[in-house]
């Protein structure tokens, strides 16, 4: 697969002498989805806004479907689509309508076949006649898909795509990138959200301090990185935990139930020997279960890392 977006050693520092990027290098397949995370301060916006030529970097080279955007910018920004945070349509235009436009702001040609594939694509082909307020705020938010897409680009960059929405519609936008994933649209997405680049992204970038810190396939993350939980159903209640279950870092949960965390990664996961122990306290096992941890506790994990090496390094 052809790398759709590539970032070479990008580097911004502000004037006044900020550097929110510090190296950035990172490659992006056509038709992928990849979320970049990182908290508040991190360097998305700034990473999103000089990729789309939106900030002037102070070194490094991006190249964007093969355009440079040094060289070449035009080329490189018509390949992208933005949906911005802010739902910032004039909302007297009727659906259809604001789609068109927005493609004749880019110098596009009329194609009505296009506009209406995107409006299907984003189940608002039945409002294409309704006015942008009389629509939903779900409805709205694919508007602004819409016209992110009207000029046909091969990249979509989504900003935080649920920020401030409720659980019902932050499900739905999911649905939707699943869609345009579906059809081939590569996505670069921001989000605070861990559940939303678990639901949605293929890969995930992480990026804290203008450095990114990994960018890793989602499922390899939470396989490598992930720490289990094994919970143990005793058949029969205990009053307290034997103390030499609770050596090996056993916790009691409740009379019938134990816990015991693991790294899945390890070779060495000390579960055969807590079943030897647990037989020779000669308790019986009712049911074992397992649980890999969220991207959340994994990634609450790297940036406390980060942290600690920062103070460290001071
Ligand atoms: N125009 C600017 N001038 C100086 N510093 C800036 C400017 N824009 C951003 N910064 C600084 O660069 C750093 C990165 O900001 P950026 O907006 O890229 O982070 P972010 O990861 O998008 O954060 P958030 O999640 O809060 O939107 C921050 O410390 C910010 O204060």
């Amino acid at each position: 697969m052809a790398a759709m977006i590539e970032v070479e050693n990008l580097r911004k520092t502000y004037d006044g002498g900020f550097e929110a990027l510090k190296g950035v290098s990172l490659s992006i397949e056509e038709g992928e989805i990849l979320a970049l995370l990182g908290p508040n301060g991190a360097g998305k916006t700034t990473l999103i806004s000089t990729i789309c030529g939106i900030t002037e970097p102070t070194s490094g080279t991006i190249r964007v479907g093969g355009f440079d955007a040094a060289t070449n910018p035009k080329a490189a920004r018509r390949q992208i689509g933005i949906v911005p945070q802010e739902v910032n349509i004039d909302m007297y235009a009727k659906v259809w309508d604001s789609l068109a436009f927005t493609r004749g702001l880019w110098g596009k040609p009329r194609d009505d076949a296009h506009i209406e594939k995107v409006l299907r694509q984003l189940s608002l082909w039945d409002k294409k006649d309704g006015n942008v307020m009389s629509l939903s705020g779900g409805m709205k938010r694919r508007v602004l898909i819409g016209k992110a897409l009207s000029h046909e680009p091969n990249v979509l960059f989504l900003d935080e795509p649920t920020a401030g929405v409720d659980v019902e519609l932050r499900k739905g936008m999911w649905e939707v990138v699943e869609e345009l994933r579906q059809a081939g649209t590569t996505i670069i997405l921001t989000t605070h959200y861990l559940e939303e680049a678990e639901a949605m992204a293929d890969r995930i970038a992480v990026i804290t301090g203008g450095e990114i810190r990994l960018v890793e396939r989602k499922d390899t993350l939470m396989r490598r990185m992930g720490h289990k939980t094994l919970t143990i159903e005793l058949a029969e209640s205990i009053g307290t935990l034997p103390p030499v279950l609770a050596e090996k870092g056993v916790v009691m949960e409740g009379p019938q139930t134990l816990s015991y965390s693991y790294d899945s990664a390890s070779g060495n996961t000390g579960i055969t020997r807590l079943l030897t122990a647990i037989r020779d306290e000669g308790l019986k096992l009712a049911d074992l279960s397992t649980k890999q941890s969220s991207l959340e506790e994994i990634f609450v994990g790297l940036v406390h890392e980060d942290d600690k090496e920062k103070e460290a390094a001071e």
